[in-house]
C-alpha cells in the first residue's frame, strides 16, 4: 500500500470510529430517556409506598448512572478477536466506561469491568488471550482524534511506550482526581480485579496509583457483586477532608454513586471533638493496650447475683433462686456477646424462668402484655442493674478517666502507674456530657461502643493512606469490615503520625485480616524521574523497608535553589509557573501558609485552599500537613528545613511534600537543606 493509500485507510477508520461514537452516544441518550420516563411513572405503577420509594430510588440511580459527560470519551479502546478464538471469533468490542446497547440489545460499548474487557488490560504479545488487535483511542475534550493499534497476533506490543498512555500520564493536572479506566496497567489491573473475598494490602511508592487502584477496585466489585454490595455497602476511608474532596468525583464518573466516603474521624464521630491531647497522651490512647483496658472495664460491670428475685404477679408471687441466677449470668457471659446484647439476653432469660413458673401454675401461655410487664418489673430491672448494668461508651471512658481504682483494675499488668497517670491527665468534666473529648477519646469511645453493640459492617472497605492509622483506628475499621474484605493502601515511607506503621503485618493484624497479601506497586505515574531521584535521597533516613519508586516519566523539571527572601521568591516562582498549563501548589510548613497567601494576594495572585478542588484559582497554598495524597502540576516547596522541624516525623513529611509534583518541582530555601537532601 502506498503511504497515501495508508493514510486514506486510516482516515476512513477514524471516520468509522467517530460514527460509532455518535451511534453509541445516541443509544446512551435513548437508554437514559427510557430510564427517566420509567422514573417518572414509577410511583404510579408501584403498588405501595415502600415499593414506590424503592423503585424511585433505583430509577433515580439508574438515571444518574446513565449520565453522559460530553468531555469524557464513552469508549477508549477496542478489542478485535482473532478468527480462531473459541468464544469471540472474529468479533470486535469497544471498551468504555459503561455498557451501551442498541435497541436490539446488541452491545455498542462494553463496560470496562465486563469479563471480556479484561483482555484490554491484560493481553500481551506473549499472552494475546485471543486478541488480534488492541486499539487505544486518543481524545481531546470528548472528540475522537486518533487511535493506536497493537497487533498482538503479530507479536507487536507497545506497553508503556504507548503514545496515548504517555500523553495521559503527562497531561497537566487541574482540579479533582480523574479515573484511569483507559490506561489501567497490568499490575494495577490485577489488584483492581482481585476477588471480593480477598483482602489485600498495597505498598506503593508515591504516585504509583494506589488511590486509583482502590477506587477502581471499589467500582469493579460493585459491578460484579452489585446486589450484595448494595445491601452491605462499600466504604472508602481517607486521611482528611481535602483528600476526600479531591477523590470524591472518581466513583460517580464511573457510574458508582452510592459509595460512602469518610475520614477515620468521621467514622468514630460519636462525640464532638472539642479538646486536644498532649502528644504523649494521644500516643498512649492510640496504643492497642487500650482495647484490652476497655474490654476489662466493660467486663468489670458484670456482677454476681446476691439475692433471689421475687416478683408479685396479681395473686401470685414468683421466685427465682440464687443458683439459677448464677447459672444464667455465667452462661450469658460465656456466650461472649456484645455487652448490651448480653444484658437483653439476661433479661429475656429471667423472664423465661418466670414464664415457666407461671405456665406451671396457670396451665396456659402468658400473653405478650404479660411478658412485657414482667420484663419491666422493678425487681427484674433492679437485678439487671446490679449484675449487668446498662452502660454508655462515654460513661465508661469517663469512669476510667475519673476513678483511679477502676483504671488500675482495668490496666493491671498493662499500664504502668505513670502511664495510668498520663491517661488520667488533662481536664475532664464532672459528667460525660460536660467533658470536652479529644480525637483520641473519640476513637476510644468508638471502641467501647463496639464492645457494647456491634456496628453494622460494610461488604468492602478501601482504606487509603493506611500507614498513618493507629492500632486503635485500625480496630475501628476492623469493626466495620468484620464480615467483609478490605483493600489497604499506603506507603510506609509516608508515615507521619506518631504511631505510623512500620510493618504492614501489624496493621493487618489490628484490622482483623492477618492473612491478607501485601503486594508492591513500583511504577510511578505522577512524579518525574529527576524529582523521584531527589526525594529518594531521603529514603535511607526514613527507617522503613520499602522498594524505592521508579518513574515512568522522563520529562519534568527540578529546580532547587537558595534564596534571600522566601516569600518574594515564592511569589516570583508562582508567577512564572502560571505561564504553563496546570495547577500550582505552594507547600510550606503550616505556620508559613498565611504569610504566603497574603503575599500572593498582594501580588494580585488569588489562591484557593486545598479542600476546594473545584476552585477557579489555579494556585493553591497548602500546609505541609494537609498535602498527603494530593498532586499539583507545578509544586513550589518553601523552606524544607521548617517543614522538617515542625514535627517529630518531619523527614517523612518532607518526603510526602517532595513527591506531589506532576511536571515541575521548585524547592526554595534560605536555611540549609535537611542533611539527607544536601548530598
Ligand atoms: N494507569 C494509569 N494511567 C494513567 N494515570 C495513572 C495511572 N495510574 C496512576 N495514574 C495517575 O498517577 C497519579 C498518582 O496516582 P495516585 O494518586 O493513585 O497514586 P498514589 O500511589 O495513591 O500516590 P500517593 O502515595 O502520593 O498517595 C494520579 O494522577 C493518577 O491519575
Amino acid at each position: 500500500m502506498t503511504l497515501h493509500a495508508q493514510e486514506q485507510t486510516l482516515d476512513a477508520e477514524l471516520v468509522a470510529e467517530r460514527a460509532h461514537l455518535d451511534t453509541s452516544r445516541e443509544a446512551l441518550r435513548r437508554m437514559r430517556e427510557r430510564a427517566e420516563s420509567l422514573f417518572a411513572t414509577g410511583d404510579k405503577v408501584a403498588g405501595d409506598a415502600y415499593t414506590a420509594e424503592q423503585l424511585g430510588r433505583h430509577m433515580a440511580r439508574r438515571v444518574k448512572e446513565l449520565a453522559d459527560d460530553p468531555t469524557t470519551p464513552l469508549f477508549f479502546g477496542r478489542l478485535d478477536f482473532g478468527e480462531t478464538d473459541p468464544d469471540h471469533a472474529g468479533r470486535d468490542y469497544h471498551v468504555g466506561r459503561r455498557h451501551v446497547t442498541d435497541e436490539l440489545g446488541e452491545p455498542l460499548v462494553l463496560d470496562w469491568r465486563a469479563p471480556v474487557s479484561r483482555s484490554f488490560y491484560r493481553a500481551s504479545a506473549r499472552d494475546p488471550q485471543g486478541v488480534a488487535v488492541r486499539r487505544r483511542f486518543g481524545f481531546s475534550t470528548g472528540v475522537l482524534t486518533s487511535f493506536e493499534d497493537e497487533r498482538l497476533d503479530r507479536g507487536e506490543e507497545l506497553g508503556t511506550a504507548s503514545r496515548i498512555l504517555t500523553a495521559e500520564i503527562e497531561r497537566p493536572r487541574v482540579g479533582p482526581m480523574r479515573d484511569i479506566v483507559a490506561t489501567i496497567q497490568p499490575e494495577q489491573d490485577e489488584l483492581v480485579r482481585a476477588d471480593l473475598a480477598d483482602s489485600i494490602c498495597v505498598q506503593g511508592a508515591p504516585g504509583t496509583g494506589k488511590t486509583a487502584v482502590g477506587l477502581h477496585r471499589a467500582a469493579y466489585l460493585l459491578y460484579l457483586h452489585r446486589e450484595r454490595l448494595r445491601r452491605s455497602g462499600v466504604l472508602i476511608v481517607g486521611p482528611n477532608r481535602a483528600f476526600m474532596s479531591y477523590i470524591a468525583a472518581v466513583l460517580p464518573a464511573l457510574g458508582e454513586v452510592e459509595v460512602e466516603q469518610a475520614t477515620v474521624e468521621d467514622l468514630v464521630a460519636r462525640v464532638p471533638v472539642r479538646a486536644v491531647d498532649a502528644p504523649a497522651v494521644a500516643t498512649l490512647k492510640h496504643d492497642v493496650r487500650m482495647a484490652e483496658t476497655l474490654r476489662r472495664a466493660v467486663d468489670a460491670h458484670i456482677g454476681t447475683p446476691t439475692e433471689p428475685i421475687m416478683v408479685s404477679d396479681g395473686s401470685f408471687r414468683w421466685r427465682i433462686g440464687l443458683d439459677p441466677l448464677h447459672r444464667l449470668v455465667e452462661e450469658t457471659r460465656r456466650e461472649d456477646l456484645p455487652y448490651a446484647t448480653g444484658r437483653d439476653r439476661v433479661r429475656a432469660r429471667v423472664v423465661g424462668l418466670l414464664q415457666r413458673q407461671s405456665e406451671a401454675r396457670r396451665a396456659e401461655s402468658p400473653s405478650d402484655a404479660w411478658l412485657r410487664r414482667m420484663s419491666r418489673a422493678k425487681p427484674v430491672t433492679e437485678f439487671l442493674d446490679a449484675v449487668w448494668p446498662a452502660l454508655t461508651p462515654e460513661g465508661l471512658l469517663h469512669r476510667l478517666r475519673t476513678d483511679p481504682e477502676a483504671l488500675a483494675a482495668a490496666t493491671d499488668g498493662l499500664l504502668t502507674a505513670e502511664e495510668q497517670e498520663l491517661f488520667r491527665s488533662g481536664p475532664v468534666g464532672r459528667t460525660p456530657k460536660a467533658t470536652r473529648w479529644t480525637a483520641a477519646d473519640a476513637v476510644l469511645i468508638d471502641e467501647a461502643a463496639g464492645l457494647l453493640e456491634r456496628p453494622a459492617g460494610f461488604g468492602h472497605v478501601v482504606v487509603d493512606e493506611a500507614q498513618d492509622l493507629s492500632p486503635m483506628q485500625c480496630r475501628a475499621i476492623a469493626r466495620r469490615s468484620e464480615h467483609g474484605s478490605i483493600t489497604l493502601l499506603g506507603d510506609l515511607a509516608q508515615g507521619t503520625a506518631p504511631w505510623a506503621a512500620t510493618d504492614w503485618r501489624e496493621s493487618l493484624a489490628h484490622l482483623g485480616k492477618p492473612d491478607a497479601s501485601v503486594v508492591p506497586l513500583s511504577i510511578g505515574f505522577r512524579v518525574p524521574a529527576a524529582v523521584v531521584a531527589f526525594a529518594n535521597r531521603l529514603l535511607p533516613a526514613l527507617a522503613v523497608d520499602v522498594p524505592p519508586a521508579q518513574s515512568l516519566r522522563r520529562d519534568g523539571a527540578l529546580d532547587v535553589r537558595t534564596v534571600e527572601d522566601l516569600t518574594a521568591a515564592a511569589v516570583a516562582e508562582v508567577r512564572a509557573a502560571l505561564a504553563h498549563d496546570g495547577s500550582v501548589g505552594v507547600i510550606a510548613a503550616d505556620d508559613m501558609v498565611d504569610r504566603l497567601r497574603a503575599a500572593l494576594a498582594d501580588a494580585g495572585v488569588p489562591t484557593a485552599t486545598a479542600d476546594d478542588v473545584e476552585a477557579a484559582e489555579r494556585v493553591t497554598v497548602v500546609p505541609a500537613t494537609l498535602v498527603k495524597g494530593l498532586e499539583y502540576d507545578h509544586v513550589v516547596v518553601v523552606e524544607p528545613a521548617a517543614i522538617v522541624a515542625a514535627e517529630p516525623r518531619g523527614l517523612h513529611r518532607l518526603y510526602v511534600v517532595l513527591t506531589r509534583a506532576v511536571s515541575r518541582l521548585a524547592v526554595l530555601h534560605r536555611e540549609p537543606l535537611p542533611a539527607p537532601l544536601a548530598g
